[in-house]
């Protein structure tokens, strides 16, 4: 049994998120922690809301509330949809708890110690209009990198350069559009990443299993242009963790707070210290999890999340933790994945675009999703939904595929010989090839799923479900009935433990569908498969009852997709 702690890129606070961010960052997270729990290692998956920073306060305006309400709300409306997506998060928590200010602070107060934090005056862009500083979102301009002309202050969402407020070409205020700026001076932190530049690309350098995108996107921001650029860490804004050097006040930062992505990703920490609080755990629990001189030294740590928070996943946060000089855990693996499209364009939050989490539930039940989207995850591409492919994957692999074996059998077997596993006849050849064929097939799934190569498990997971229905198809207990009830009922038998089977392989990608076929077969969990796949055939043992399950994947059909892409063809509203 191993120790795997799990965090998915945590899930900005502004707004239900869509399918994309879904699947570039929780979705994968929730399939790789329930299947290590399902191969019975210890999993910490944490995952939490991102509050902090400029589109926060923005959302918050446009409805009126303080800014905190509105994070207290959008908090618990994200943490139901995870729950409707089943994301079985050990913790889903804030990064505006009291857990990651003291952490915040604390790092701060580390990093000043050993020399990382430098003040620096610095020239920030204040807007006569809104009478007041713009950081990051507050502006929008030109990219000097790409020319896209929507670049923000933080970053150029196109090319994913990380930018100053400054940089930008025609800059103009995010909040009333005013070009009216001037260039003001005000002090702020930096972190001195550039100090650490070695230690980091020696660090990536060892990681030599990483996926291509994430080294690649690392080695560009270490080595591009002047190379890794010291970053800064602070910002003139009301809505953050305010800006301490440990416990102590830092003379000149008074008013000052934490640049979110400062302390965003010191919320994974903090997250663990918030599920100790929340369970009535002691301090202990969690840093055995963090400390790697406090328990977590085989703590295997990975990362989730999409190519846009690369940088700060690879660069940012481990020069937050190796500059802090203490033995915090350094990430192990960083899973990243390209971007999912929508329908011929991009989804975006901001222009409504795409279908969104609360809409997919309210449409379908959350396994037609997971399945959708886990098997077409975009890893080494961009993917794109269109309402043709998922139409097509449902009915299909859900529908035809899995829904339609586990209806035939059941539905046969009632007729025949009623609802217990059928005794009589005996496993022969054809069994035995099926046998072999699953063994190698099983182990192919194992190997994508611990190299979490989401894409090909899926593909497996299809394989071992239609090895199913060309067994049935072959078999046909159905004519066998007629001649010899004893072969159709060990075909039954066999056809039912498959059910069985199916149930538990399939629980980390569609895990609604597999409690109904364990339920129906009136069985709980057992374990994950062994190596002796003959004795996983004959769990349920003749004589066990079972239940004929209700539908448990219905088709799509054409007036529904249709329907559904002239719903989704516009803004949301
Ligand atoms: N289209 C996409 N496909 C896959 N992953 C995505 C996509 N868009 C965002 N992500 C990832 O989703 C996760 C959560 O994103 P976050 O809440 O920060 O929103 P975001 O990146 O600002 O997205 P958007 O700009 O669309 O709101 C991040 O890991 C991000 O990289
Ligand atoms: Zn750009």
């Amino acid at each position: 049994m191993a120790r795997i702690l799990i965090t998915s890129a945590i899930p900005y606070i502004n707004g239900i998120k869509h399918l994309g961010n879904l699947v570039g960052s929780q979705l994968p997270a929730d399939l790789y922690a329930r299947y290590c729990r399902a191969r019975g290692h210890e999993v910490m998956f944490l995952c939490a809301t991102d509050e902090h920073g400029t589109p926060a306060e923005l959302a918050a305006a446009k409805t009126g509330e303080p800014v905190a309400e509105y994070c207290a709300r959008m908090h618990g409306v994200q943490a139901e949809l995870a729950r409707g997506f089943r994301l079985s998060f050990d913790h889903f928590g804030r990064s505006s708890s009291p857990q990651n200010h003291h952490l915040t602070q604390y790092f701060a107060g580390r990093l000043a110690e050993n020399g990382y934090i430098e003040e620096r005056t610095e020239r920030q862009v204040y807007s006569h209009a809104d009478k007041r500083f713009l950081p990051d979102r507050y502006i929008e301009g030109t990219c000097p990198n790409c020319g896209y002309d929507k670049a923000r202050g933080d970053q150029c969402e196109n090319c994913t350069k990380q930018l100053d407020p400054t940089d930008l070409i025609e800059p103009r205020s995010a909040i009333s559009g005013s070009t009216d700026l001037e260039v003001r001076e005000t002090k702020h932190l930096y972190l001195r990443q550039s100090l650490m530049k070695d230690e980091l690309e020696a660090w990536i350098d060892s990681k030599t299993d990483w996926p291509i995108l994430t080294t690649s996107i690392a080695k560009k921001w270490l080595n591009d242009g002047d190379g890794l650029q010291d970053r800064g860490i602070t910002r003139d804004l009301d809505w953050g963790i305010p800006v301490k050097r440990g416990e102590d006040d830092w003379p000149g930062m008074e008013g000052k707070v934490f640049y979110v992505w400062f302390d965003a990703p010191i919320e994974y920490i903090a997250a663990a210290a918030e599920w100790a609080e929340a369970n009535g755990k002691a301090e202990a629990d969690w840093r055995r999890w963090w400390r790697t001189d406090e328990g977590a030294e085989d703590v295997r740590y990975v990362q989730f999340m999409g190519k846009d928070n690369v940088p700060f996943h690879t660069l940012s946060f481990p020069a937050t933790i190796m500059g802090s000089r203490d033995p915090w855990k350094l990430v192990d693996y960083i899973k990243s994945f390209n971007y999912l499209n929508y329908d011929g364009g991009q989804f975006s939050t901001s222009q409504g675009r795409g279908v969104f989490m609360d809409q997919a539930l309210a449409i379908l039940p959350s396994d037609y999703w997971r399945w959708w989207l886990l098997s077409h995850a975009p890893e080494t591409s961009d993917s794109e939904f269109t309402w043709e492919n998922f139409q097509q994957a449902v009915n299909k692999d859900l529908a035809d595929v899995l829904g339609n074996f586990v209806s035939r059998v059941t539905k046969f077997c009632r007729s025949k010989f009623g609802e217990e596993v059928p005794a009589g006849g005996a496993y022969g050849e054809r069994e035995n090839a099926l046998i072999d064929d699953l063994y190698i097939r099983l182990r192919a799934y194992q190997d994508h799923m611990d190299a979490i190569e989401v894409r090909k498990a899926a593909g497996e997971l299809r394989a071992i479900w239609v090895l199913g229905n060309e067994y049935l198809q072959a078999a046909a207990p159905w004519t066998a009935f007629k001649t010899d009830p004893d072969e159709a009922a060990a075909i039954i038998r066999f056809s039912l433990n498959l059910i069985r089977f199916y149930a538990v392989l399939s629980a980390p990608f569609i895990p609604d569908a597999s409690a109904a076929m364990l339920a129906a077969m009136k069985t709980g969990a057992a374990g994950w498969p062994g190596e002796n796949l003959i004795e996983e055939m004959a769990v349920l043992a003749p004589g066990h009852g079972f239940e004929t399950p209700e539908m448990l994947f219905r088709k799509i059909a054409d007036e529904e997709r249709e329907g559904w892409q002239a719903q989704f063809a516009g803004q949301r509203g």
